[in-house]
Order: C-alpha cells, then structure tokens, then sequence
C-alpha cells in the first residue's frame, strides 16, 4: 500500500523542553513523523497544510476523564463531591446503558478534537461502547473500567472480570491506539481485597492503574478512621503503588505522602477545574514539581467541570497555583505546556510514543491558529501565548496517529450536528427514567 504522506509548511513549533527555533516544514509519513527541517520539497507529499501564522504542538494528553458525562454537563451545579456523587451523579448513571455512553462518548470526542487533546484517559462504565466511539473517532486513548466493589465478594468478582474483558477485547485495538488500564475507583469505593487483586493482576498484564485518590478532606478522614492511616500510606502499605499507577486529584497530601508518591514513582493526575467547582481544594502541585514529581492535567468529567478545554485547564492551574502560593513564578507556561504534553505521556507510560514533535514520534500533532483577536501581537514567547492568552477554540487543526481529524475547524470523522442532536435524545430520556 501507497504510504500517507502529509506536509505540513512553516509551522512555528512549541516542543516541551527542547523547543524547535524558527519556522519549520514537517512531514508526516503513515503514523509517524518523518523529517522536520527549515524546508521539504512539496512534492514529497500528497497532502499540503499550510501553517503559517500557526503554532504547532504535540496533541494534548488528558490524563483523567469519564468521557460519557458529556451528557451530565450542568445536571448537579454548586455541590459538594458527597453530594454531587451520592444524591445525584449515582442515580442517573443507573439508568446508563452501552448506547448513552456511546453517544457521550462521542460527544466528549468531538469536544476533545475541536480544542487539541488527541490523547485522554477514561474511566467509565460500558467501556466497550467507548472504545467504539474512539474507534470512529480517530483519537487515542488509554480505557479503564471504572471498579467499585464496597466490600461486596460477587460484585468484586463482576467488576474485575468487567475490565478484564476490557483488556482482553479492546487492549491495542484501533490500529494500537486504545490501551486498557485498570480502574478501581478510588480508596473508599474499592476494598482492600479488590486494590490487591488488581496489583497483581497489573504485574501479571503489565497494564496501568487509573484511580482517584485523595480528593476531599472527607476522604482522607474516612480512610484515616478506616485503615488508620492516610490514603497514600494506606495505598502504598498494601503494595498497590508504582510507577504504572495514575492518582487523580490528590489535592489532600502530607509531607510523607509526597515522599511515598516519589520514591514509587507514582503519577499525579491534576484536575483543578474539578477540584475549585466541587470545592475540594488545591493540591500542592508546585510542591509535587519541586520534587521531580510527574504531574500531568485532566479535566475529570463534563459535569463537575463543565468542559473538557485543556488549555483552559492548564491556564486555571497555574494561576490556582500563582495564588495558592503568593508566587507568580510558580508553574509557568513552559511547565504548563510540559504538563499537558509530555508529563502526559509519561503519565499513561506512552512517551516513547506521543508528548513531543520529534522525528520517529507518532504524528499526533495540533495547529493553533495566532491570527485571532485573543492571539495579536505574537509574543515571541509561544508557550505564554497558549498557556496564557489562547483557548481550545483557537484550535485549528488536530491530527492523530497521521490522521486528519479536523482541518480548518472542520471534522473529518465525526458528524458533529449529528452527534448533538443525539446527545440531546439521550439526555432527554435519561432525565425522564430518572
Ligand atoms: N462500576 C462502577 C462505576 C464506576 S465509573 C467511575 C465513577 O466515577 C465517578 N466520578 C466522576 N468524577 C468523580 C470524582 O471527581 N471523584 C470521584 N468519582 C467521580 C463517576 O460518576 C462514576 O460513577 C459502579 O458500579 O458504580
Ligand atoms: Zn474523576
């Protein structure tokens, strides 16, 4: 077969650490990223994309999300996580079933596209509706099945074989872009009985683990009054701990949680928009970066954020930071970009594939259009520009895998119109068997 060629022309490249000076021509070979140089002849391409007054830089990587809940935006406002969950969020994802997360899914899919994510991490029920949603799409993606067993032994069992199959139907599917986690949900929803079999089971695969850990302060008293210990410490004292093992939230840490998150190399999943909306708190994320601690960036669901911007994500958590700490040099654009790139990948054990605009790397690459009110004068300075001043809608273009997804703000594999008028359907029914 004909290999896919994509040129890409005098493209302006913000790379996470290494950045690429002056303007560029990238060539796109298959899935892969071929050459870069000052310029490539046209003709080694089918396809030409013009990127002038353009930035290009790796897709984004969102490291926590439970995309279905596209369909939830705006259901449960102003509410606590106890509430939020428990009152609200629980009974309406009991009438759930594998079409409404396919259409939530898809809906979530199209929103990623449209603002540069071309990497996320989900954690969800009917996950096989998802991946089919990530099949169509063209995204990538890392799927877990979202476990929780409250102690119950049949449910345990149900659960863990859930996302077993999970892993045995969908791991490196979509041309290798859909991996499986495991994805027990959190300290307080899965026993301790459930987190040991899934370490085992994770040594046994080799697969990662997704989990929310130490969100609210509600948390850390029940698992303290629990396991008399705090939710790291308890973590790490049942061998559950790794550098395989992706914590979101962990807002609420002790000085020794954040030695324990070091020495297993364990990755932060940060999640601000979520943590300021249900009023959690503010992790101490300069502090995890003064470490050498991975931290990356995620959205958490539509309906406790209410979208799935990360760019917008990364610009709340570096101000969240700048004023939690007094310190505007704190999290700066460049560590913002590296967040939501590279830290990303690394994160999802991916960076030998995705997270920097290098030759060999997938072609997993967005443009961001400078020629926009919110984008004049170009400052000369790119990662400030997107950190600080863009938005995902000044998205241009998203390419994943080699794949055009969207061009000029057009989608290429999904019929957005179709894929709203659906999720309005789905909503609709949802909030009547309710
Ligand atoms: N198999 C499980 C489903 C778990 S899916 C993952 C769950 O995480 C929930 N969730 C979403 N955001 C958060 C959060 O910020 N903290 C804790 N849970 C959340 C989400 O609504 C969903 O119920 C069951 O039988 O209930
Ligand atoms: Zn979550």
């Amino acid at each position: 077969m004909a290999d896919n060629t994509i040129l890409i022309k005098n493209a302006l490249i913000l790379n996470p650490e290494n950045n690429i000076e002056g303007k560029k021509d990238l060539l796109i070979k298959n899935d892969l990223i071929d050459e870069i140089a000052d310029e490539i002849p046209e003709d080694k391409a089918d396809k030409i994309i013009d990127a002038t007054d353009k930035i290009l830089l790796p897709g984004l990587v969102n490291t926590h999300t439970h995309l279905s809940m596209t369909l939830f935006r705006g259901l449960a406002d102003d509410l606590a996580l106890d509430e939020w969950l428990n009152e609200n969020i629980w009974p309406v994802e009991a009438n759930l079933n594998g079409y409404y997360c396919y259409i939530g899914a898809l809906l979530g899919a199209v929103e990623l596209i449209k603002s540069g994510t071309t990497t996320f991490s989900d954690m969800y029920f009917y996950m096989e509706d998802v991946a089919k949603a990530v099949d169509e799409s063209g995204l990538r993606a890392v799927l877990s099945y979202g476990m929780i067993d409250f102690g119950d032994e049949e449910k345990r069992k149900a659960e863990i074989e859930e996302n077993m199959n999970l892993f045995k139907n969908c791991n490196d599917t979509a041309d290798g872009r859909i991996k499986v986690f495991f994805g027990p949900h959190s300290p307080y929803t899965a026993s301790e009985e459930l987190l040991k079999e899934v370490r085992r089971l994770a040594d046994e695969t080799g697969i990662g683990i997704h989990i929310h850990v130490s969100e609210t302060q509600k948390e850390i008293d029940d698992v303290s009054a629990e396991k008399g210990l705090r939710p790291f410490e308890y973590l790490d004292s049942i061998g559950l701990l790794g550098p395989d093992v992706v914590c979101a939230h962990s807002v609420w840490l002790s000085d020794r949680e954040i030695e324990i998150i070091k020495e297993k190399d364990v990755k932060i999943s940060h999640n601000p928009c979520s943590n300021m909306k249900l009023a959690s708190g503010i992790a101490p994320v300069s502090k995890l970066l003064e470490n050498d601690i991975c931290v990356a960036i995620g959205t958490d669901g539509a309906s406790s954020n209410n979208n799935l911007d990360l760019i917008e994500e990364l610009k709340t958590a570096s101000l969240l930071q700048k004023v939690a700490t007094l310190d505007p040099k704190v999290l700066t654009s460049d560590e913002a970009v590296a967040m939501g790139t590279i830290n990303g990948a690394r994160a999802l054990g991916l960076d030998d594939e995705i997270g920097t605009v290098e030759v060999g790397k997938k072609a997993d690459l967005i443009l961001i259009d400078t020629n926009c009110a919110n984008m004049v004068p170009d400052s000369s300075n790119l990662s400030s520009n997107i950190i600080y001043a863009a938005n995902g809608s000044n998205v241009d273009t998203t390419i994943c895998n080699g794949q055009i997804l969207m061009e000029n703000k057009e989608l290429t594999t999904l019929d957005e119109q179709e894929i709203y008028q659906k999720a309005r359907e789905a909503i609709d029914q949802l909030k009547k068997a309710i």
